[in-house]
């Protein structure tokens, strides 16, 4: 079942159009994360879908409930939406307890000790068991996060929408905190949305990913399928690195200053003019050669777990600046020639 559905919504706020016509539906239980960069809506269609921001257009469905569209408009408090927002998360004068407590209907928990209980188990479930009684202020950021989203998840929400949650915290941290979350969410088998603008939080932790531009919907994908097929240059260059190239498209094969390449499926598969998208880690290198790809190298960013080579391929080859990913084990030295094959297929537009 569709836990969530969103059908042609658009706001306006003076001339600027902060949605045009977005569409998404999401599965009971699944993460999409909405992806894109600063003001291209994000925040906007997170804050329509709580009921923050009333759209100018358009429906938003959850549970099979209308809530938005029709002559509705559901209030944010009776949509059952769980909202973990960017900054300034808790109440700075009550206890992490108390925090968590305050979503908690007297109707849903009437008994004191029911929501003693359930702060419990919320407290446990983002691993902080023992903890309550801290004052915000005695929380680590990675540890305040995880109180704002046990204080969304505690009275049970359809939806759980968190809003850049991690941008604030320091990377190694925010790797973990991913982690932890989606285990949370797993667990206990929420339907999320996340708002980022980080494509690596996106791809690692989505089912779905929507990539948002000037307020549009662009492409909506798989992880995989969305790195490995983006809809347009920009959604490659904006998911990834990417290398492009002038190409003619001959019977489902690309021919470019490379040699022939076999093309990615749903390109066009004939065409005189087209630029072709590869990805850094589909150049391998291997021992030069002969009448093979190869070029000399630049220079190296090294990332630790992987590096980035720029590379003038041969004249013969275009003589084009690429960037190929390697193992952080092997190093390469400027002036050095290496032989390189390309793996896979290649986009075309
Ligand atoms: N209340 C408002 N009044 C006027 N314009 C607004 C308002 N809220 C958002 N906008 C505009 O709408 C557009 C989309 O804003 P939004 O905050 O949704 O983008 P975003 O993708 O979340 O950006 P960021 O990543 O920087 O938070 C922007 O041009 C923004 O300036």
């Amino acid at each position: 079942m569709k836990k969530l559905i969103i059908q042609n919504v658009s706001k306006q706020f003076g001339d600027v159009n902060a949605l045009h016509n977005v569409s998404l539906a999401l599965d009971e239980g699944s993460m999409l994360a909405v992806l894109g960069p600063s003001g291209c809506g994000k925040t906007t269609l997170l804050r329509s879908i709580a009921g923050f921001e009333t759209p100018n257009a358009g429906r938003i469905i959850i549970n099979g409930q209308t809530v938005f569209g029709e002559q509705t408009n559901i209030k944010p408090e009776h949509r059952k939406i769980g909202y973990v927002p960017q900054h300034g998360v808790l109440f700075p004068h009550l206890s992490v307890a108390r925090n968590i407590a305050f979503g908690l209907s007297d109707s849903a928990y009437s008994h004191k000790e029911q929501k003693a209980q359930r702060v419990a188990e919320m407290l446990q479930l983002v691993g902080m068991a023992g903890l309550g009684k801290r004052m915000p202020h005695e929380l680590s950021g990675g540890q305040q996060q995880r109180v704002a989203l046990a204080r969304a998840l505690a009275p049970s929400p359809s939806l759980v929408l968190l809003d850049e949650p991690f941008s604030a915290l320091d990377a190694g941290l925010r790797t973990a905190l991913r982690e932890e979350v989606k285990a949370t969410l797993n667990q206990i088998g929420a339907t999320a949305i996340l708002v980022t603008h980080d494509q690596e939080e996106a791809l690692s932790m989505a089912d779905l990913v929507a990539v948002m531009r000037q307020g549009q919907c662009v492409q909506v994908a798989d992880p995989v399928s969305l790195y490995k097929y983006p809809a347009d240059i920009h959604v490659a260059y904006f998911v990834g690195e990417a290398i492009t190239l002038e190409a003619t498209l001959d019977h489902g094969r690309a021919h470019c200053c490379f040699g022939p390449l076999p093309l990615a499926p749903g390109c066009a598969i004939d065409s005189s003019s087209a630029t072709i998208m590869i990805r850094p880690e589909q150049f391998v290198p291997s021992a030069p050669a002969e009448q093979q790809l190869g070029g000399q190298v630049l220079k190296t960013i090294y990332y630790g777990h992987n590096a980035l080579v720029h590379i003038k391929t041969d004249a013969k080859f275009g003589a084009q600046e690429i960037q190929i990913r390697v193992s952080g084990a092997h190093s390469y030295t400027p002036g050095e020639y290496v032989g390189l094959k390309i793996t896979g297929e290649v986009m075309a537009y």
